[in-house]
């Protein structure tokens, strides 16, 4: 993260003014949760704030959808106790109560691989400090050997000396590390591949050593109750859409839905520069040189064009290659390297209750990880609205790095899938499945790719007051709500450090004595 922390929200009244006394403007082009953080922390210091979204609802990648009353999400969602800027977001947006954070790290592993029941291990950790936090779960975890457990322990020490941003990590994949450290198949895919495939998007063999290093040393290396899961209960629009509307408005930000930017360009120094995109567009590169006002900026629209003293671009990399001035980053062709990743959600509905678990990861079988949504509705207080009003059961099957069934047919899903939940689930093979229906993500996440960490820019472009921000922006995370929510702060904190820095054009501090 780079620049400050984020502002507490301002008092009532607190405008940042320029040296005219004008209101400091800014647009935030993209209504994900990088620019939902982003503009709420510009607002929160008293900046004038627009923020514009091409579609009709804000959360970007984090949406919901509804099926026949049945409200679901386009993907299962989680986060971790260690996720502080996402927490932080949702204790911004007043929708910290719409989610359960576990009070402890406790996630059921069932084994499909052996006929007849399957076998359940569990991840959880104890009250000790890490790493001893996790060590009878080890110790006592069925789908590993006690030699694989022992060498599990000693990469996991091996791990906790290695730095995740030293570039070094980034061109090697994490699955040549692992085999280093003498980790056999089953420990991979019974241990590292179930916490990396689905926090990473891909598997051990295609990853980047330095982001699962993130990973693996922030989530169960670091502090003890980092590894905590938190999890919507509610849908993810009501917190990303609702939530964050009604706090946006709240803090006075100008929210404009079907509102596309089309591009960025320097003011026109006259005050012309709002007459029209075409002429606008037309205008010469940034920085130095042409009629424009390098220190103000337009933010094109189908329609008109805004004025602002600072622009965050918080949309994907390919999107903003596309929207950035000329000359605002050295290599702007990186931005369209990006490897886009797939996430598929079976969303499956029973006749009955088929499990009591909350959720549960799963090995011997495609199927990764299962979310039981109506007892996680039930634990918010929704019980009847997540399919369980007809004695039902709801069922969110999450499938990362799913690039062999993200063109499948609903059929062939159907036919891969059912009989994979039915042999994990001893319920499930008497029960009825009343609905069965599929999101797909194409474009999920970024790959986490050997070399990844060179495409990612900062939030500083070379135009000054022009800022980047999204989860694949440099934050040293991978592409998680977290590291979108750090982007918007970091892109939020650099934008008001551009504005102190105008050389008189700005008062340092917010003037609390001029009204909104
Ligand atoms: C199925 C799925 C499951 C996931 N699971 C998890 C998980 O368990 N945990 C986790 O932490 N993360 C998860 N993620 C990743 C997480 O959702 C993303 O990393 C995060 O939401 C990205 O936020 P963002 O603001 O950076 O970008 P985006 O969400 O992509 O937001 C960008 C926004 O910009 C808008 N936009 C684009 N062009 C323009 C334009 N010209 N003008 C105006 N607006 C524009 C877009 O419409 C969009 O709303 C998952 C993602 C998916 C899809």
């Amino acid at each position: 993260m780079t620049g400050r922390g984020p502002a507490a929200p301002r008092p009532a009244g607190a405008v940042r003014r320029r040296e005219g006394g004008d209101p400091a403007r800014a647009v935030v082009i993209g209504g994900g949760i990088a620019g939902t953080t982003a503009a709420l922390a510009l607002a929160d210091a008293g900046v004038r704030t627009t923020l514009l979204e091409a579609r009709p609802r804000l959360g970007g990648l984090a949406f919901s959808l509804e099926r026949d009353g049945l409200p679901a999400d386009n993907g299962q969602h989680v986060f971790m106790r260690c996720c502080t800027a996402y927490r932080r977001l949702l204790r911004r947006l007043d929708a910290e109560r719409l989610t359960r954070l576990q009070p402890r790290l406790d996630v059921p592993v069932l084994d499909a691989s052996r006929p007849g029941a399957p076998r359940t291990g569990r991840l959880r950790r104890v009250a000790a400090p890490a790493p001893l936090h996790l060590a009878p779960a080890l110790a006592g975890y069925p789908h590993l050997s006690p030699v694989e457990r022992a060498g599990a322990v000693r990469a996991a020490l091996a791990m906790r000396r290695l730095d995740p941003g030293d570039p070094a990590l980034d061109r090697q994949t994490f699955a040549d590390w692992l085999r280093r450290q003498g980790q056999s198949p089953r420990a991979v895919a019974a241990l590292w591949d179930l916490v990396g495939v689905a926090t990473l998007n891909a598997p051990a063999e295609r990853a980047s050593l330095a982001l699962a290093v993130k990973v693996f040393r922030t989530g169960l290396l670091g502090r003890a109750d980092a590894a905590d899961i938190g999890i919507a209960t509610a849908p993810l629009g009501a917190i990303h859409h609702d939530a964050a509307g009604q706090a946006l408005r709240r803090a006075g930000v100008e929210v404009l839905l079907r509102t596309p930017a089309r591009g960025i360009r320097p003011a026109d120094p006259a005050g012309a520069g709002a007459a029209g995109a075409a002429e606008a567009l037309a205008a010469p590169a940034l920085p130095g040189g042409g009629p424009g006002d390098p220190s103000r900026h337009l933010v094109l629209l189908d329609d008109r064009a805004l004025e602002a003293d600072v622009v965050v671009l918080a949309v994907p990399p390919e999107r903003a290659a596309a929207l950035l001035p000329p000359g605002a980053l050295v290599e702007p062709e990186r931005l369209r390297a990006f490897r886009p990743a797939p996430i598929v959600n079976l969303h499956v509905r029973y006749d009955r209750p088929v499990l009591d678990l909350p959720m549960f990861a799963a090995l011997g079988t495609r199927v990764q990880w299962v979310f039981n949504r109506t007892r996680l509705a039930a634990a918010g207080g929704r019980g009847t609205a997540a399919g369980a009003d007809d004695g039902g059961q709801y069922l969110a099957v999450s499938q990362s790095a799913a690039t062999e069934d993200v063109d499948l047919p609903l059929r062939e899903l159907r036919e891969r899938y059912l009989p994979e939940l039915a042999r994990l689930l001893p319920r499930a093979r008497a029960a009825r499945v009343t609905d069965f229906f599929v999101t797909r993500e194409r474009a999920a996440t970024f790959a986490p790719d050997l070399g990844v960490a060179r495409l990612r820019p900062p939030a500083r472009t070379r135009v000054p007051g022009l800022l980047l921000a999204g989860a694949w922006t440099a934050t040293g995370w991978p592409a998680t709500m977290e590291g979108a929510a750090r982007s918007g702060e970091a892109a939020a904190g650099a934008a008001l450090d551009a504005l102190d820095r105008r050389g008189g054009q700005w008062r340092p501090s917010i003037d609390r004595k001029v009204a909104a």
